[in-house]
């Protein structure tokens, strides 16, 4: 048995993890220690493989790409979705692959959000990442509200949200309700189930914004009874920047109009009509718009095998090992040098990263760069490190949290200016 603080145990646990494989599937620069899954997932060979592949379908297809070959155009947004339907609990139909993260919130509300009567108003937090606030509040004056339909549910501390706070918002004046599934700084976990009862008991539908929950934590969106749920794909997912994002339709609402609707929402067999009537297809493939973003969706058709492969119940059970691992060593390497952790402990609220702030954070992420450790700044002073299950390993915890105490010891952050980059 090694100690547990020494290099030798974070050895030790590699050499015992059963996900270690995937390690080389992915392209890692070995000078670094990558700690940013969470903003974006390193490229795979398997992702590499497919869009060369959907290139190569390009090159020698042409038009035919659309129908023919291994993997024809015209169906991969739905087979995208089968592929990720395990991911978040969900039939094959519930899911699609199209879009963007933002776009398909717009969609999303565009459809769901029915003013009517007293009930005017959307539910959201004050902790949620600013572009579904930008989103909502535009959805808001589209539908002729200002900015006081949007009721935002405070947190105490700054970092974590009270469920029962949530429910308490709940009221007759709500239409909608859009939160997410993982704070993208805390990384809390908001109990889906819970909070989706509530509102249906409430009258209220209910969606999650799933960026920072997809692959890193299992889902039951189908069981929990939630109605609709969107997702990027380029961070826990490794599909690349900007890759086609996810959304969920639950199937009781199939036949719904879609809110945006284009020719890509229409019924596969129907499309090619031309009408100028849309019969929109009756499933969550109503929900694209127009012309799939065929290479951006390349690189997702390898990632997900891969995920696939590994099974999200592994991929948690080695996430929640490697943050556990996280915090006992900046528990004993750090204390007394001003660190925080603001993320919650306890498994059952914990998503994939670690959040500690620091009154330098801004400038002891710069340090950690320039010592090869990539995590990421959030501002006013947070950094968030993310050891993900399929690349990282515990030796890269050990080495990112022994970088930050040598930047501590030696204040090597102080060469740089406390303000951050301009994307960080
Ligand atoms: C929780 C959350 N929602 C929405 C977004 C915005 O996504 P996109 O830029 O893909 O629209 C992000 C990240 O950028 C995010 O973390
Ligand atoms: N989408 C990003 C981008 O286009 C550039 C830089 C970072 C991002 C991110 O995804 C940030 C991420 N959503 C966050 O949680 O902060």
């Amino acid at each position: 048995m090694t100690e547990t603080y020494t290099r030798a145990h974070a050895r030790d646990m590699d050499a015992h993890d059963d996900l270690r494989m995937y390690r080389d599937e992915f392209y890692l620069n070995h000078e670094s220690v990558y700690m940013d899954g969470n903003s974006l997932g390193l490229m795979s060979k398997q992702a590499e493989r497919s869009t060369l592949n959907i290139l190569e379908s390009w090159k020698t297809q042409g038009i035919n790409g659309w129908t023919e070959g291994n993997q024809p155009w015209y169906y991969l947004s739905e087979s995208l979705g089968e592929k990720m339907a395990g991911l978040v609990g969900a039939n094959h139909e519930e899911v699609i692959a199209t879009g963007s993260t933002t776009v398909d919130l717009h969609h999303l509300v565009s459809t769901f959000y029915q003013p009517e009567g007293k009930r005017t108003k959307i539910l959201a937090d004050a902790l949620t990442f600013p572009s579904d606030i930008y989103a909502l509040k535009a959805q808001l004056r589209l539908k002729g509200y200002d900015e006081s339909h949007l009721v935002q549910v405070e947190s105490e501390d700054g970092h974590l949200l009270n469920e029962a706070d949530i429910i308490d918002a709940m009221t007759d004046d709500i239409a909608l309700i859009v939160l997410p599934s993982v704070l993208y700084r805390s990384g809390q976990i908001l109990d889906m189930k819970r909070l989706t009862q509530a509102a249906h008991e409430r009258n209220i539908p209910i969606g999650f914004d799933l960026c920072h929950s997809i692959g890193a934590i299992p889902h039951d969106l189908h069981d929990w009874n939630v109605d609709f749920a969107f997702w990027c794909t380029y961070k826990h997912l490794n599909g690349g920047p900007g890759s086609v994002a996810g959304l969920f339709l639950n199937e009781k609402h199939f036949g719904v109009t879609p809110g945006l609707a284009g020719w890509f929402s229409s019924a596969k067999n129907k499309q090619f009509d031309m009408e100028h009537t849309l019969t929109p297809a009756t499933n969550a493939g109503a929900f694209q718009i127009g012309t799939p973003h065929l290479l951006s969706a390349a690189p997702l058709i390898g990632a997900l095998d891969l995920f696939n492969d590994a099974g999200i119940d592994r991929v948690r059970r080695k996430s929640l090992e490697l943050t556990d691992y996280m915090m006992s060593l900046i528990d004993h390497e750090l204390d007394g040098y001003g660190m925080v952790i603001c993320n919650p402990r306890n498994h059952d609220q914990r998503g994939g990263h670690v959040y500690v702030e620091h009154p330098e954070a801004a400038r002891i992420c710069k340090a950690l760069k320039m010592k090869n450790v990539i995590p990421d700044f959030r501002t006013p002073s947070g950094i968030r490190l993310a050891p993900v299950a399929l690349y990282n390993s515990f030796e890269d915890v050990y080495d990112c949290v022994h970088t930050l105490k040598m930047i501590m010891d030696d204040a090597l952050y102080e060469q740089f200016e406390n303000v951050r980059d301009v994307v960080s």
